[in-house]
């Protein structure tokens, strides 16, 4: 394996000189030196080829017992030095002070094609950082971390990577719903990959210790690393800088609204730096289309990350990231402008996102009230998001009467599209007919337009749980097809038709399909 190797994350930032792998509190350090734990018996299950191309692998790497090895955490690449990282965290809206990687490990960082990775280990065992819990994740959650990134970057939405998915051969203790009936499940891990792992509570942890000296190494790297246009730091660096994280952030989860993605636990230790979407845990797509809905049990009370609420939690942490901020920035207005910003700047993305979906291209003062009128439309009864978006694309405006037939797929039961309800999708085609008059666009250019922000094919949770159900038992084949099909998400891909089907009734309350926790 000839990789361009690079160490730039614990080279130009301080560690903790405690080299000992033992749970405790660890300041003035961005890191800890820590070594992946042995696993007894790995076994690849799947590789993203586009990854391993980006990374500089080739294809014959790939199939080396080193590959294995290195991608479980067996052995160390010679000049690298792993490394757990030091965060803290808001988690449901409390101060949970210092997390860090728990279970994470980063390896090396790469740089190929002039883009520079950083390799990661989820579930690679304990760090200084795994407090009550054991360094591991199962097959169940590594599954559905591995599949969704991918699809996920494949949708167009700002991501971490995946490279590889493997077994680790041991076994792992989970209580899945947390119900005191814990039971042993199939290790495994999970090779991600993103420029940067940085979160929000990476830069929280300094500001809570008053420990202002790092904070400035740290945000000053990261701008050299991953803002380099901003220019050297000063006062005016770093007030651009936490204003194209907030735009970054905004536009992450403008994406997550379009696609019906719900991430599930928008803590701010899972709040990336770039702006990616990370932490693949109990996230879940839309099936019905519902702003209260989210598939993390462990927010059923709250719902604090149901997806009609992800813009304003964005919002909410990027009001603890400016806190962070401030001592080096010491202008609250400027910060608060910046997030007034956001508040303005989701209005009309959101609108602007909206449009797209509905093939709208030209102004129209109207469009506010056409939008409001479909979101509630979509709300009478439990109607598919992505089956609606997809199937509004053959929408003919000189026969409105006939769009309640061309998204009749979308209902889930359709003795409850009552004639009321009836009546009111007419009306809304009606309307929509009507302004589609005013667009110069043919219908099949604007079906083209649409189809490029409706995805046909999206991993529906009873999807992955159908791929984990099968891997569990030693078939790999639909973690594969799954794979491929999310590769060209916007395609027709007609030899996978039976994907683009409404979630079945068997599935609808079904642990890890439609109820998900935070145990992986
Ligand atoms: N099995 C585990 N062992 C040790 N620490 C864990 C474990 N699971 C979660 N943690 C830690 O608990 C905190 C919150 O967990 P959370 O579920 O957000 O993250 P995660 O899924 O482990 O990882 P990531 O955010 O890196 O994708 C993090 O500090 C995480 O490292
Ligand atoms: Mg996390």
């Amino acid at each position: 394996m000839k990789l361009n190797l690079n160490n730039k994350f614990t080279t130009q930032l301080p560690s903790d000189p405690n080299l000992e792998n033992s749970r405790r509190q660890v300041t003035e350090a961005c890191f800890s030196f820590v070594t992946p734990k042995k696993t007894s018996n790995p076994e690849l299950v799947h590789v993203s080829q586009d990854m391993l191309h980006a990374l500089g692998f080739t294809q014959e790497d790939a199939a080396t017992q080193e590959f294995l090895e290195v991608v479980t955490g067996n052995k160390v690449l010679e000049t690298t030095t792993p490394y757990a990282m030091c965060y803290a965290g808001h988690q449901f809206g409390n101060w949970a002070g210092q997390l860090g990687d728990g279970r994470a490990i980063n390896l090396f960082e790469v740089t190929h094609d002039d883009k520079n990775w950083v390799v990661q280990l989820k579930g690679a065992g304990e760090t200084p950082y795994s407090r009550s819990a054991d360094g591991l994740a199962v097959l169940r959650s590594s599954i559905r971390e591995y599949l969704c990134s991918e699809a996920m970057y494949h949708l167009g939405v700002p991501t971490t990577r995946a490279l590889s998915l493997a077994l680790t051969g041991d076994r792992v203790l989970r209580d899945v719903m947390y119900n005191g009936n814990p039971e042993y499940e199939k290790g495994a891990i999970v090779s991600r990959v993103s420029p940067s792992f940085l979160r929000f509570g990476s830069y929280e942890i300094f500001a809570a210790r008053q420990d202002h000296k790092n904070l400035k190494v740290l945000v000053d790297f990261t701008i050299r690393e991953h803002f380099p246009h901003l220019g050297a730091p000063s006062r005016e660096t770093y007030i651009q800088f936490f204003a194209e994280v907030c735009a970054r952030t905004l536009e992450m989860i403008i994406h997550w609204q379009r696609v019906g993605f719900v991430h599930g636990v928008m803590n701010t230790d899972n709040m990336s730096i770039l702006g990616l979407t990370i932490d693949y845990g109990p996230y879940g797509w839309l099936e019905g289309f519902e702003y209260g809905w989210t598939p993390n049990t462990t927010d059923n009370q709250h719902k604090r990350y149901r997806y009609g609420n992800q813009p304003n939690i964005g919002l909410w942490n990027l009001y603890q990231l400016a806190n962070a901020l401030y001592p080096l920035i010491e202008d609250a207005k400027a910060m608060e402008t910046i997030l007034e910003t956001y508040t303005t700047n989701f209005e009309i993305q959101s609108f602007a996102m909206m449009r797209g979906k509905l093939g709208l291209q030209s102004d129209n003062a109207s469009d506010v009230t056409l939008i409001q009128a479909l979101e509630d439309a979509l709300q009478l009864t439990e109607t598919d998001m992505t089956i609606f978006f997809r199937k509004l694309s053959g929408f003919k405006p000189d026969q409105p009467s006939e769009g309640l037939l061309l998204v009749t797929d979308a209902f889930y039961e359709l003795t409850q599209v009552s004639d009321k309800i009836r009546a009111q999708w007419n009306a809304w085609f009606e309307r929509y007919a009507e302004r589609l008059l005013a667009e110069s666009v043919s219908n099949s250019e604007r079906a083209e337009h649409m189809n490029t922000v409706n995805p046909k094919y999206v991993l529906r949770n009873y999807m992955a749980q159908l791929a984990i159900d099968a891997a569990d038992k030693g078939d790999y084949k639909l973690i594969d097809e799954l794979f491929q099909m999310l590769k060209k998400p916007y395609d027709e891909q007609p030899q996978y038709e039976r994907w683009f089907a409404k979630r079945p009734e068997w599935a609808r309350d079904k642990v890890g399909c439609s109820m998900l926790s935070c145990s992986s």
